[in-house]
């Protein structure tokens, strides 16, 4: 079904399927979204496919939440135009886990849908939180938050997965350990992916593909190549990291 906002055509393909005519799980076309005549995205094109990982780097204020938000189906009320073609089952994961502090763990993984608790319990074994189902959010660490909010987000078996730097607010060792995890999640689960990151080595690690936004524009993209797991010692590695940093104006 497409709505009309303004300019823009928002199009989402149904659960069953999942994947627009042209056989890709996301579609933008000629995106442009501006804040008071200001465009922060500047005539975008990108597509996903089903089951691909893409990463999504850029300096501050470059566009990547407003890209992100467009593709979740937020904010409507900026102005703007092009084409959205989404999947109607998007989970969005964003930096803080944003779980309900009123419920408990079980209960905010299965919010809203209907005799979903052994999904539920099942989601939360594959994060590794088995037996905290009762627990409070905040009898939680922050990684198990954002363990919590993983599971929120794959019990609905999304065809897209929105993340906005959902390991900002992680200290390193359980942001590297989050990393093998999401790749394990990602295998089982295949969603289409695209993750917001400020993490270079982060994109690299995840990514099938990392594209660099640098004023509304993509302006660098690299499809990664390597085996999995991938090690930043790997001079393949570097190579592609030493390029990511050029476009995003990083020189060493
Ligand atoms: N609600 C808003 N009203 C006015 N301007 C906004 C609004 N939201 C975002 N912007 C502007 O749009 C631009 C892009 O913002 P966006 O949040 O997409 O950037 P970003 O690349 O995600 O940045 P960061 O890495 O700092 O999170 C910025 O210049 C920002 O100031």
């Amino acid at each position: 079904m497409a709505t009309h906002t303004g300019g823009l055509t928002l199009t989402r393909t149904p659960a069953s399927g999942g994947t627009t005519a042209h056989g890709t799980a996301v579609e933008v076309r000629n995106l442009v979204r501006s804040y008071d005549d200001r465009a922060v995205l500047d005539e975008l094109d990108l597509t996903i496919a089903p089951g691909e990982f893409v990463a999504l780097l850029g300096k501050s204020g470059s566009g990547k939440s407003t890209l992100l938000r467009a593709l979740a189906g937020l904010d409507y009320d900026v102005s703007g135009s092009g084409e959205l073609v989404v999947p109607e089952n998007v989970s969005v994961v964003f930096q803080d886990s944003r779980l309900l502090p009123w419920a408990r763990v079980l209960e905010n993984v299965v919010l809203g849908l209907h005799s979903a608790d052994e999904r539920g319990r099942q989601s939360l074994a594959e994060v590794g939180l088995a037996g905290r189902e009762k627990a409070w959010p905040n009898e939680l660490s922050g990684g198990e938050q954002q363990r919590v909010a993983l599971a929120r987000s794959l019990v609905r078996e999304p065809a897209l997965l929105l993340a906005d730097e959902p390991f900002g607010a992680l200290d390193a060792l359980t942001r590297l350990k989050m990393h093998v995890l999401l790749r394990k999640l990602c295998e089982a689960h295949q969603p289409a992916v695209l993750l917001v990151t400020h993490d270079v080595d982060e994109s690299i690690v995840l990514a099938d593909r990392v594209i660099v936004l640098d004023e509304g524009r993509i302006v660098a993209e690299e499809y990664i190549d390597l085996s999995t797991p991938r090690s930043p010692a790997d001079p393949r590695f570097a190579a592609v990291r030493t390029r990511l940093l050029d476009a995003l104006g990083v020189s060493l």
